[in-house]
Formats: C-alpha cells, sequence, structure tokens
C-alpha cells in the first residue's frame, strides 16, 4: 500500500446495525496536527464513525487505518498510544478518585502489575491543571458535577499522550467558561504539541472558529469537506439542518460566523 502517513486514513466505509445501515461509503483522510471537526444534524452517523476510529465497532479489513497501519491489527495498547478519546457520556461506575481515573491515562504504558511512577505522576498532574482539575484530585469521581466529570475525563485522555484525541461532543456539559477554556487547550494541542484532534461538535459557531477543517454529515454521509468557509453555505445548512441562516464575517476571528433566522430574527 502506498504509504500516505495521515493520522487516520478511512476508505469506503460502511457500517451498519443489523439492517439498518448508518455509515455509507465513508472515504476521508484526517490531517496531521489539525483541529478537524465533524459536524452534522442528530443521528447523522458522527459517534458511529468515531467509534470506527477507536476500534469500538470493529470496521472490516483495509477500511480504517491509523498511520497507516489497518486498524484490525492494532493490539488495544498500541492504539492507546496512538489515540486518546473523551466519549460522549462516560459512565464511571466506581468509586474512584479523580487522580485514579487521571492515572488510568497511564495504562497503556505500564505492564501489567506495574505501579505509576513519578514521570506518570508528573504527566498526570499537568493534565490535570491544564483541566482546571487539580484542585479536585482527591474527591471521588461520583461526587463531582456534570462538567467537573467532563473535564476529568478530559485530563485522563492528556494524560494518555496520544498522538491523535477524539472528542465526542465535548463540551456539552461545561459553561461557557470551561468551554472556551476545553477548545483553547485542544486547539494549542494541535498547534503546539503536534496531537491530531478530531472533535464532534454541536456548536456550528465554535466548530468554524476552532477547526482548520471541517467534515460535515447528514444521513450516513459525508456531504461536505473543507475549510470552515468552504463547508459553512446557506445551501448546505438549509440542506442538512433544515433552517436558514444569515452568514456574517466575525469582526475578530475574521471567519463566518452564523446566525439562525427564526420567528424572532426575521
Ligand atoms: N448500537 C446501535 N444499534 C442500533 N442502532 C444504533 C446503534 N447505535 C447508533 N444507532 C443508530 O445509528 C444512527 C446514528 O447514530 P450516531 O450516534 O452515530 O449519530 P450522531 O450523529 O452521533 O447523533 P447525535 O448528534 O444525536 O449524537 C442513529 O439512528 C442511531 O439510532
Amino acid at each position: 500500500m502506498k504509504r500516505l502517513n495521515y493520522p487516520i486514513s478511512i476508505n469506503n466505509l460502511d457500517w451498519s446495525f443489523g439492517y439498518n445501515e448508518i455509515l455509507k461509503n465513508i472515504t476521508v483522510n484526517i490531517e496531521r496536527n489539525k483541529f478537524t471537526c465533524i459536524i452534522g444534524p442528530n443521528g447523522s452517523g458522527k459517534s458511529t464513525f468515531l467509534k470506527n476510529i477507536l476500534k469500538i465497532l470493529e470496521p472490516e479489513k483495509n477500511k480504517v487505518f491509523v498511520f497507516d497501519k489497518d486498524i484490525i491489527s492494532y493490539k488495544y495498547k498500541d492504539l492507546s498510544k496512538k489515540i486518546a478519546s473523551v466519549p460522549q457520556n462516560t459512565v464511571v461506575d466506581f468509586n474512584f478518585s479523580v487522580m485514579d481515573i487521571v492515572m488510568m491515562g497511564r495504562s497503556p504504558y505500564l505492564n501489567r502489575f506495574e505501579a505509576e511512577g513519578e514521570k506518570d505522576l508528573k504527566i498526570s498532574k499537568k493534565a490535570m491543571e491544564m483541566t482546571d482539575t487539580w484542585n479536585l484530585r482527591d474527591r471521588t469521581i461520583n461526587t463531582l458535577s456534570g462538567g467537573e466529570r467532563q473535564r476529568v475525563i478530559i485530563a485522563r485522555a492528556l494524560a494518555q499522550q496520544s498522538d491523535i484525541l477524539v472528542l465526542d461532543e465535548p463540551i456539552s456539559n461545561l459553561d461557557i467558561h470551561h468551554q472556551i477554556n476545553l477548545l483553547n487547550i485542544t486547539k494549542e494541542l494541535s498547534e503546539k504539541e503536534n496531537i491530531t484532534v478530531i472533535a464532534v461538535l454541536h456548536d456550528l459557531n465554535f466548530a468554524i472558529q476552532y477547526s482548520d477543517y471541517l467534515i460535515l454529515m447528514n444521513e450516513g454521509r459525508i456531504v461536505d469537506e473543507g475549510l470552515p468557509k468552504e463547508v459553512i453555505t446557506h445551501d448546505n445548512i438549509k440542506n442538512v439542518y433544515d433552517i436558514d441562516i444569515h452568514i456574517m464575517n466575525n469582526p475578530i476571528t475574521g471567519k463566518p460566523h452564523i446566525i439562525p433566522i427564526t420567528d424572532t430574527t426575521a
């Protein structure tokens, strides 16, 4: 196979649950060290797409490549060094402390019964400081608010120090301060720490503002991809979300900014 060395390369991927075809012929390359956002309406297949690149769902052979290697030939630990994820709804059953949860991010680097060392602690502490969770370290996870818990799960993913960070609606539980903080952290990871970020975001203006590349999905297909200004068009948004929008030029970022046209704005 020609070596392309994309962090993720997907080649005619289909996915069905029973007779229900969810992903239809997805072909896309994810660029290294960029912030790529996947947008699209509820049920369009975004999470199913992410689950295929995390091997939570196992694609067929020759469909999903991670750094040129077929994902199905990765061992779990090796894949965990390449990709870390922040799932949509993380259920943490046990009464672990925040510190324990973040340290779990280090497990791909440890042997079976090996305890974490100084280096793991240092990396975990940095991840917790970045996500504003260091002060929560001794709390048990089930005593935290939804947003605090979300930040801890993000800290765990950062502690994993993988090349690719996959986030499924990471800001849905967060207040505006922590939303921006999280997006800033992930953007900085892609710009300064050589990390490839793939995020599903529902907020189109945040998606435009933060992403280098947008993938627009609808009904299991990629209907458009490119720079935010190429993908965010009246036609695309009408076609996929069935809403009319006004597109402005954001005076601060110079990027598009959309305003949905509703009864109150018309
Ligand atoms: N385990 C499953 N079994 C059957 N159908 C499923 C399963 N998981 C997802 N689906 C269906 O696949 C479709 C796509 O779901 P998916 O979660 O990928 O969409 P999404 O774009 O992430 O949606 P949302 O924005 O609402 O999170 C939906 O119709 C969903 O009901």
